[in-house]
């Protein structure tokens, strides 16, 4: 295994200072270290931050691996700074099974590329009737820790009331994709002004915000874990809010792409601006700002959603929803949160690694720790080509814009997986 010597890096709310990295953790920190078998790599002017941890992405694989595999999707994590990603449970067969999330969770490791942590489905199939082996889905190999239906919303109460309480025995948690679908029938974009004046079917609010307030009721009664995925809009900011003051044990995402686009990137009516929860406006990007910088929403997560050019490429209204985003997380997030170092570390790394379970991941380099960690360059400005991205798919919103920061070295247990900008492997 090789030795990196780091040298001249800013960690994050310190100097620069010099790293070691032997044997998969860091085996020094301070300045002007020495190792005469080390791979030196200047950091001057770079950035070093507790690698990245994604709590929702989908890698497509089993079913759909023309748009994604776990290997192409593992790549552009680390390309984006990356460390570890939990991988949705939307795959086809479902990863409703000890047997799929083991064959995720192996994908991953020959990969090699990050961690892929598999969350396991809520319901059989998805289907929202029965719940799925969540037990052994636990005791598996791939030790899930995290259960969602995402894509779909687990609709009926008493199925919701049951997973809370079932997960409760490993100290798991119900990640809800938060959609009261009787309320979102033929929904094509966010329900408001834009919807009106297009003439689409709109997705209300008020359907995200019903069930977060269901679920948060369900989840003090039961005294369970419950974690939302992307939060989109600003009332559901106030559920939270209130659920957290009372000590409800509830974490909230929200995506780049919600705390940087509106809902007026429809006027284009380009599909890869169709998404869901759809894109609000921009008081809903305001809020969701706001309560990402104080707290109320814990964590930054990508719902990277590759999809296939005949899925994407097509008339609005038959184009599937998702965007791509492990490659452009930290550039918007660097954007919309400024270089606030130590709250990006907490909202990218530290706290989706403890929602997660994931012990080696969200650590600041120390003696001792896993060498996990990404360099950032927060000058460098780059222009997005979507043929250029490591994913099987093409689907990104920021196509042709200037993005700033980029990705100049990430470390997996030591050993590096992009360096100079490029996948290693
Ligand atoms: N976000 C999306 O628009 N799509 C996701 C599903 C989901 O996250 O709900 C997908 O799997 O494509
Ligand atoms: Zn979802
Ligand atoms: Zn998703």
């Amino acid at each position: 295994m090789t030795a990196y010597l780091i040298r001249n890096v800013s960690p994050v709310g310190g100097e620069p200072t010099d790293l070691l990295i032997r044997d998969g953790v860091v085996a020094e920190v301070g300045a002007g270290l020495s190792a005469d078998d080390a791979t030196v790599i200047d950091a001057t002017g770079l950035v070093a931050l507790p690698g990245l941890v994604d709590l929702h992405t989908h890698l497509r694989e089993p079913g759909r691996e023309d748009a994604e595999t776990v290997e192409s999707g593992s790549r552009a994590a680390a390309l984006g700074g990356y460390t570890a990603v939990c991988a949705m449970a939307n795959t086809s067969p479902v990863a409703d099974t000890a047997g799929v999330v083991e064959q995720v969770w192996r994908l991953g490791r020959e990969a090699g590329l990050v961690d892929v942590q598999p969350i396991g489905a809520v319901t059989v199939g998805l289907a929202g009737e029965r719940l799925a082996e969540l037990g052994a889905m636990a005791d598996s190999a791939a030790r899930v820790r995290i259960f969602s239906d995402d894509g779909h919303c687990v609709a009926d109460p008493r199925l919701m009331r049951r997973a809370l309480e079932y997960v409760k025995a490993f100290d798991g948690v119900i990640a809800q994709h938060a959609e009261e679908p009787r309320l979102t029938e033929g929904a094509q974009m966010h329900e408001g002004e834009v919807s009106t004046r297009l003439g689409l079917t709109g997705w209300p609010a008020v359907a995200e915000e019903a069930i977060i307030a269901r679920d948060v009721l369900l989840a003090e009664h039961v005294g369970s874990r419950l974690h939302v995925c992307h939060v989109s809009t600003a009332g559901s900011v106030e559920v939270l809010r209130h659920a957290k003051a009372r000590g409800v044990r509830v974490t909230a995402e929200v995506t780049p792409h919600h705390l940087l686009l509106t809902d007026e990137r429809a006027e284009s009516y380009d599909p890869v601006f169709k998404v869901n929860p759809p894109l609000r406006t921009a008081a809903d990007v305001d809020a969701l700002r706001a309560a990402l910088a104080e707290g109320v929403i814990d964590v930054i997560a990508t719902d990277h959603a590759p999809h296939a050019v005949e899925d994407k490429e097509c008339e609005w209204a038959y184009a599937r929803p998702g965007m791509l985003g492990l490659e452009t997380a930290l550039s918007i997030a660097l954007d919309v949160l400024g270089p606030r170092w130590d709250l990006i570390a907490e909202r990218m790394s530290r706290v989706p690694a403890r929602i997660a379970g994931l012990t080696g991941h969200g650590l600041d380099p120390a003696p001792g720790v896993p060498a996990n960690l990404t360099l950032v360059d927060p000058a460098a400005r780059r222009v997005i080509e979507p043929a250029e991205l490591a994913s099987r798919s093409r689907n990104t919103p920021y196509a042709r814009m200037t993005l700033t920061g980029r990705i100049v070295a990430t470390f997996l247990r030591g050993e590096p997986t992009v360096l100079d900008g490029k996948a290693v492997k």
